[in-house]
């Protein structure tokens, strides 16, 4: 089987063209390809795909084989591959996701090649139901306090059609995501599990962000984080609408417009691609 393996910001994944390949288990084909000492090694899984409803569509696969409804940094690739490999030749793209169709734009470089996209992620949803998350099904979750055998944590919830957990702290090389990331990822609060941003605001429009991720762990960027941080900013008063976002890989601009969605704009970059056996 033939693979690509690409990043946005250090948020890593295989990519496999599925206009061409066959994957018959997505779900066994990510654990294995994920695992970064028996496999190739990435973040997870992406399948590039037919679209009846936009000019392609994507599915992500976490390392544990569960599937992620939307990847940021995944999409932007995904652009990216299908431009650069002549699938698309326009650079302006419609992707189908778990969260609907999604518009971007593409930047090529000197060389022609995609260098950058910006992608609109829609708007956050708010409602508890929306996450899913317990409690009142249309009420919202901001600054709420959320009970852990460690204490107390307060934290924001929303959705940009994956779950997402922000936790704004102090110092964020210091934290504790390795204990309270999988804590909050398996809190009863969320059935589904949930993604979980720590946070700390360097000054009004600028953050730094690490990221433990639903069925990965710490991985070096996640662009729905980055949307949720962008508007739990805003919504606990923090942050202006438009910032800059430090990732471990690298930055994301964003800004959650007030018409309602919010706005990505990153990196997109191939790293090397290659031939697996699937079996
Ligand atoms: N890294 C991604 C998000 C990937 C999916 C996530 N782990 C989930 O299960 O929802 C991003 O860049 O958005």
């Amino acid at each position: 089987m033939k693979f690509t393996k690409m990043h946005g910001a250090g948020n890593d994944y295989v990519y496999i063209n599925c206009f061409e390949e066959k994957v018959d288990d997505p779900v066994i084909l990510s654990q294995r390809v994920s695992n970064r000492n028996f496999g190739i090694g990435s973040d997870g899984l992406i399948l590039i795909m037919p679209s009846d409803k936009a000019d392609v569509r994507m599915r992500m696969f976490n390392p544990d084989g569960s599937e992620g409804e939307m990847c940021g940094n995944g999409i932007r690739c995904v652009a990216k591959y299908v431009y650069d490999h002549g699938l698309v030749k326009k650079l302006n793209i419609d992707v189908e996701t778990g969260n609907g169709v999604l518009a971007l734009d593409l930047f090529t470089g000197g060389s022609g090649l995609v260098e950058r996209v910006s992608v609109n992620m829609g708007p956050p949803k708010l409602m508890r139901s929306e996450l899913p998350m317990t409690g009142p099904a249309n009420e919202q979750a901001i600054a709420v306090t959320l009970p852990l055998a460690q204490g107390e944590v307060e934290a924001t919830c929303l959705s940009m059609g994956n779950p997402h957990c922000v936790v704004f702290v102090d110092d964020v090389e210091n934290c504790a995501l390795e204990t309270i990331g999988p804590l909050l990822e398996n809190h009863e609060y969320f059935p589904n599990r949930i993604n979980v941003e720590f946070v700390q605001v360097v000054n009004r429009t600028e953050v730094i962000q690490r990221t433990w991720e639903r069925g990965a762990g710490e991985t070096l960027a996640c662009g729905t984080g980055a949307s949720a941080v962008t508007v739990a900013g805003v919504l606990t008063g923090r942050t202006e609408r438009k910032i800059i976002n430090h990732l471990r890989g690298g930055d994301l601009q964003m800004e959650w417009l007030e018409e309602g969605p919010v706005m990505m704009t990153g990196p997109a970059v191939e790293v090397f691609s290659g031939d697996f056996n699937p079996r």
